[in-house]
């Protein structure tokens, strides 16, 4: 079968949980973000984009990963990791099903394509990836989904693998046209926007093939950018987005977005990158000078 991808067409998009439930509360869904999730797929396929889809975990799996220390390795007798990793995994599949049948229910073809079963790590570092299914689901015109989820890792005996580690692999292997992450804020600021009411938003970050920040104000203000999170949370926050984003920016050389999902008529546009830039909504990370 003829898998060769047109990689000008494929976009890869994470939908933080921090967009699509209420980290706050166990298991809580936030319903009009769902609906806008459903409607920025559905304009994106209109738009003849092939896609790949991650979603974080959000309230569906993080407050199971803290309480079994899921991260710190398998440890049955300490942390019940054998329940834990049953728990966290029914929680985010609930999510992921919750999901898929709200895209197929628009006719959107889009599959569950769980990493548990497919990806490995070795003390937290990729060593197996499916991105073989994926490129064989984007040649039957199939959306698939993935996920932040549980992950069996060589040496610890398990982890927890974030989408936003998943699209950097991802983003490797692909080199899709563009990565877009799309979150609770509207980009990504020089303070943490919760604590700092005046925070500025960065439309854009311009980096050199290192991942090292070139504009001036912005390298200054790196050390701020970022605080520990309120929500619950286990894997880095805001703070493994950005370093993401900057890796697949530099050494993959894929145009990145981190950007509010209230930002709909913008994720839809062809000319994403100028929108962004002119509206200042959203955050661009590129190696290039735009
Ligand atoms: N400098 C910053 N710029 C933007 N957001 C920031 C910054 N520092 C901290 N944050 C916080 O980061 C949060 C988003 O990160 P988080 O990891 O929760 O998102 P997510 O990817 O949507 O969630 P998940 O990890 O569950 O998928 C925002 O709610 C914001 O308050
Ligand atoms: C906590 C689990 C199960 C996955 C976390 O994935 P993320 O929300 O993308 O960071």
């Amino acid at each position: 079968m003829n898998t060769d991808l047109d990689n000008n067409e494929l976009l890869v998009i994470k939908f933080g949980g921090a967009y699509l439930c209420d980290k706050s509360k166990y298991q809580t869904l936030n319903d009009s973000n769902i609906d806008s999730f459903i409607e920025i797929i559905k304009h994106l396929v209109k738009g003849r984009f092939k896609l790949i889809v991650l979603h974080g975990a959000g309230s569906f799996g993080h407050h199971d990963a803290k309480k079994y220390k899921i991260t710190s390795g398998f440890n049955k007798g300490e942390y019940q990791s054998d329940v834990g990793i049953c728990k966290t995994r029914q929680s985010v599949l609930k999510l992921n099903a919750l999901l898929i049948s709200r895209l197929n229910s628009e006719c959107i073809n889009a599959v569950s394509v769980s990493p548990f079963d497919s990806w490995l790590t070795q003390d937290n570092k990729v060593i197996q990836d499916n991105c073989r299914h994926l490129e064989l689901l984007l040649s039957m015109d199939i959306i698939p989904i993935l996920h932040g989820d549980v992950c069996l890792d060589t040496k610890i005996g398990c982890t927890i693998i974030s989408g936003d580690i998943l699209i950097q692999t991802i983003c490797e292997k692909l080199r899709p046209k563009r990565a877009i992450f799309i979150t609770d804020v509207n980009g990504v600021y020089n303070l943490p926007p919760s604590s700092h009411p005046n925070a500025k938003l960065l439309s854009f970050i311009h980096l050199n093939e290192n991942g090292d920040i070139l504009n001036e104000q912005e390298q200054q203000q790196q050390q701020q950018f970022v605080h520990k999170q309120d929500s619950c949370d286990v894997t880095g926050g805001m703070e493994a987005k950005i370093k993401s984003a900057k890796t697949i920016a530099s050494l993959y050389s894929v145009d990145t977005l981190i950007i509010g999902g209230t930002h709909h008529e913008i994720i839809q546009s062809q000319n994403l990158i100028q929108n962004v830039l002119s509206l200042e909504r959203g955050t661009i990370l590129s190696t290039k000078q735009l």
